[in-house]
């Protein structure tokens, strides 16, 4: 795999459930360092073009590349080693496992993919101080809202993904909370050198965007100057 190829590159997507036709020809690039922001009507498609850009389901037409590899054509477990090399992603409600610790959840990834448990809890360790969650002696059920997202954010983060995919992830979060999750979410392209896809309703949070798309049609279109709807 190349080390410059592009965190995603999208091209002629053609997407359609029980007869509805969500993706129609879709494009999009995101570039390394890169943030992206999609908004877009409810039930016009966004939450499955995150879907599609997991290889969790197919498309019936067009390329979708991550890091320079087609996963159209892959196979279920090349799909998975690709996305567990490359994508990091976020949920609305964090997802993280009330059974375990903050830092546990977050060293899965780590671990799931063989890796030495000593060095993963190190780097969980850190990249939960980073983002400002508490470490030691709190469980992930008693984590505030804004707290657990971060805490996603560092999950998503642990295999240094070249790609971040994000649904909603502020959607759950009051004000304060939904400014120090976008704050640490949208300083991650610069910081980390990946590419940031983040789906909201929020224009607050979209605005932060390099780039804000607004999916119509089943096409995404530049929103600058658009009333949103
Ligand atoms: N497995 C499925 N079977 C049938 N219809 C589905 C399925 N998954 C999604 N849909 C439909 O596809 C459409 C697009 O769903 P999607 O979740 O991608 O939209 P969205 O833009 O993310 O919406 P929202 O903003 O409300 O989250 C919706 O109308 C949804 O009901």
């Amino acid at each position: 795999m190349e080390p410059d190829a592009i965190p995603l590159s999208i091209r002629g997507l053609d997407y359609q459930i029980a007869d509805r036709k969500l993706l129609s020809g879709l494009d999009l690039t995101v570039h390394t360092g890169e943030s992206v922001a999609v908004m877009g009507p409810s039930g016009s498609g966004k939450s499955s073009l995150l879907s599609l850009a997991l290889g969790l389901i197919k498309p019936q037409a067009g390329q979708l590349r991550v890091c320079g590899t087609d996963l159209v054509g892959l196979s279920p477990a090349q799909v998975t080693r690709l996305r567990r090399q490359h994508i990091g992603m976020v949920f609305q409600f964090g997802e993280l496992l009330p059974e375990l610790m903050p830092i546990e959840n977050v060293a899965l990834p780590a671990l799931l993919s063989g890796k030495r448990k000593e060095p993963s809890y190190q780097q969980a360790r850190r990249l939960l101080e980073e983002l400002g969650v508490p470490v030691d002696g709190v469980a992930t059920a008693e984590l505030s809202g804004g707290e657990r997202q971060r805490a996603a954010v560092a999950r998503a983060l642990m295999e240094s993904p070249s790609l971040l995919l994000a649904d909603e992830p502020t959607g759950a979060l009051d004000e304060d909370s939904r400014n120090h999750v976008a704050d640490v979410l949208f300083a991650t392209p610069g910081q980390r050198g990946c590419g940031l896809l983040v789906v909201t309703h929020d224009r607050a949070v979209a605005a932060r965007a390099d780039r804000v798309l607004y999916l119509q049609h089943g096409h995404l279109v530049e929103s600058a100057g658009k009333d949103g709807r």
